[in-house]
């Protein structure tokens, strides 16, 4: 028995539906026809014209059944594709047709020959959809509707509701002008602008409330819903210019996604983290304890790209926020960068090309040497140096790593004992060594002295690794032959100007912090890292998280699934399961995974419960975030 008296009114094309069905079934009548792309256009404005209310709804109506050529044999087909077409939320959220099918009714000016058996599904009756027909020639084709049927009619949906004369507040969910006036004539009580699959200013601007999906409208009406909280409430702040498919692939999953072009300073992310659930970075945005203390709803920092060591990531973990990053995505163009620059300092190019840019010829072969046979040292064997140590090998250099960890030599890589060693054999050091603040100054004064004479340094790690005033006094000197930064201790937070003492030095590559930023790279890291959030947010998975324990979790259906994010200390996980058990949870599945600070645990259970059990659950001792999926 549904105890609510209030009555729900649906709307059918573009709401029920992502699709107008008229347009789908002129897509299907006019297949083949040359005139078929300029038909379809004057279909779309025609329709438009008429939910905007722009021209009268029967003027509308009868230009494009005169333009659509349809017959009766196209119906089944256009009801087929329709089934196809019903609007993402609203299939989620079926079970809520099933339950309150009693209070639910259907207007529309689209036709019952193709809303009946769509919604029929739906546990709505033919007797509650209220829609025209079609009229047919002797022949089948549509030449026409019934106009004695008010819904042909201008604003006939007011006519409509009026004579169903409802009991009850009435709700009507719609996306268009002629939903919206059923409000305005004051039959209906409230007006929700539907606007999942299409977003019309005039309905909005004049909605009660805004509605971008099914999953809202239940929320806001406390009903019975496939998701406790609806994706649009999520908000997510992508900085730092990353990949605009990062902001669609996270608005395509329904978030509310805010893209800023540049990175912004501690104080203005302090304000800008209120409210926020998801942050997006790259390496310039710095996520200090201040912000992080800030965010008042964050779950997941983001960072679209290898390094994090600008977050603060262990008080991320000690706030129940996890974070992820890209660890491969963008290691090839790194290593083809770094493989272009040995090749260009070794034979002097930019000097060269300089030269004839200032308008002078000075063809040499002096200090332009072949890489084939030279020794290349470098320091860091991990993702991208081991890459850059088979690349280098393929076109005949003779390679030595050094690393801190044991690393596997790669193909006929000599490991070096230590940096000294390396530095003294190399004709060429590249410094791949992670973003670990442990790494400052990492070449210095003594360093360079180790290095061989005329030797090349290529820095595309972090800035801070190198002492810059020592490289450019061993440029000078000629100590050194030649660099290639891509990094500096101090990087503008977006593009303009910018100084570095390394700028007019012979032989010296300087680009801004490019390493990682190809369009292959970014676009794998605005796939990569979403997928991330987008598990985690959606089923509490933290595999590949950077600073929490990792738990891969089983799908779960028909389940319920807490996320309890705690203190790690004796008799939590005692007391969390405690307080399931006082209020009768059946547990079907239950996932632990702690490290010395936080322990992350899952409970999957298999009924309906007590809403005061989450309240309960919050209550634990030492509870640091609670999250229920669904
Ligand atoms: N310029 C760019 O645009 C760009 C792009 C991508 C990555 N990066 C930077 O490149 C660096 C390497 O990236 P990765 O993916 O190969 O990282 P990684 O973690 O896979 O490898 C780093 C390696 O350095 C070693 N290491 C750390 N400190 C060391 C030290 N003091 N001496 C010797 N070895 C040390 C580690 O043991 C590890 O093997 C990182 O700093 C990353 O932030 C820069
Ligand atoms: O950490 C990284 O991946 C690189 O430094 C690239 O950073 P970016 O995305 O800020 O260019």
């Amino acid at each position: 028995m549904v105890e609510t008296a209030r009555k729900y009114v649906f709307d059918f094309d573009s709401t029920l539906t992502s699709v107008e069905a008229l347009d789908v079934l002129a897509e299907m009548t006019l297949n083949g026809k040359s005139n078929k792309d300029a038909v379809l256009t004057e279909i779309q404005e025609i329709t438009n014209l008429g939910i905007d209310g722009d021209i009268s709804f029967t003027e509308s109506l009868e230009r494009r059944i005169q333009l659509l050529n349809a017959h009766k044999t196209d119906l089944p087909s256009l009801v087929t594709e329709l089934r196809q077409k019903i609007s993402k939320s609203i299939e989620e959220n079926k079970a809520f047709f099933e339950n309150y099918g009693d209070v639910i009714y259907v207007i529309s000016c689209g036709f019952k020959e193709f809303i009946d058996p769509i919604v029929a599904e739906y546990n709505i009756p033919s007797k509650r959809v209220y829609a025209n027909t079609f009229e047919f020639d002797d022949d089948g084709y549509i030449i026409g509707f019934d106009t004695a049927n008010v819904l042909s009619s201008h604003n006939g949906k007011i006519e409509c509701l009026k004579s169903l004369n409802l009991e009850g507040e009435v709700q009507v969910i719609g996306d268009g002008y002629s939903d919206y006036v059923m409000r305005e004539a004051g039959i209906a009580d409230k007006f929700f602008a539907y606007t999942e699959n299409v977003h019309r200013e005039k309905a909005a601007n004049n909605a009660d409330y805004i509605t971008p999906n099914l999953n809202e409208f239940l929320f806001v009406n406390d009903l019975p819903r496939k998701i406790s909280y609806p994706k649009n409430r999520i908000k997510i702040l992508l900085l730092e210019n990353v990949h605009p498919d990062a902001f669609d692939n996270l608005s395509e999953e329904g978030f509310s996604v805010e893209l800023v072009k540049h990175a912004i300073p501690e104080e203005e992310l302090v304000e800008r983290i209120k409210g926020v659930h998801v942050l997006g970075i790259r390496s310039k945005t710095q996520v200090t304890k201040k912000v992080l203390e800030a965010a008042d709803r964050l779950l997941v920092v983001g960072a679209f790209c290898i390094g994090t060591t600008q977050i603060d990531l262990e008080t991320a973990k000690k706030k129940g926020v996890v974070a992820f990053n890209a660890p491969y995505s963008n290691t090839r163009s790194v290593v083809e960068m770094a493989l272009g620059q040995i090749i260009m300092l070794k034979r002097s190019i930019f000097a060269r090309s300089t030269e004839i840019h200032n308008g002078k010829w000075f063809k040499t072969a002096l200090n332009s040497q072949e890489v084939r046979g030279k020794n290349l040292g470098i320091v860091g064997y991990g993702n991208i140096g081991k890459q850059l140590s088979v690349l280098a090998e393929a076109i005949g250099m003779r390679v030595y790593y050094y690393d801190v960890s044991d690393r596997l030599a790669l193909g006929n890589a000599t490991k070096c004992a230590t940096l000294e060693d390396l530095l003294s054999v190399s004709d060429v050091v590249t410094l791949h060594i992670d973003d670990n603040k442990a790494n400052k100054n990492f070449i210095g004064k003594r360093e360079i002295n180790q290095m061989r004479d005329g030797a090349i340094l290529i820095n595309l790690s972090r800035g801070f690794v190198v002492d810059i005033p020592t490289l450019v006094e061993a440029l000078k000197s000629g100590k050194l032959g030649g660099a290639a930064i891509d990094v500096y201790p101090e990087e503008p937070r977006s593009n303009g100007e910018f100084y570095t003492e390394l700028q007019g030095l012979d032989n010296v590559i300087l680009t801004p912090h490019i390493g990682g930023s190809t369009e292959e790279a970014q676009r794998d890291i605005a796939d990569f890292v979403p997928n991330k959030i987008m598990d985690y947010i959606n089923s509490g998975n933290t595999v590949d998280a950077v600073n929490f324990p990792n738990i891969r979790l089983p799908k779960q259906n028909n389940a319920h699934r807490f996320l309890h994010i705690h203190k790690n200390v004796p008799g939590v996980m005692a007391k969390i399961n405690e307080v399931l058990a006082k209020y009768e949870m059946n547990i079907t599945g239950q996932y632990l995974s702690t490290d010395s600070d936080v322990g992350y645990v899952i409970s999957d259970l298999d009924k309906e419960y007590n809403k005061d059990v989450i309240k309960a659950l919050k209550n634990v001792k030492n509870t640091i975030k609670f999250r229920v999926l669904y």
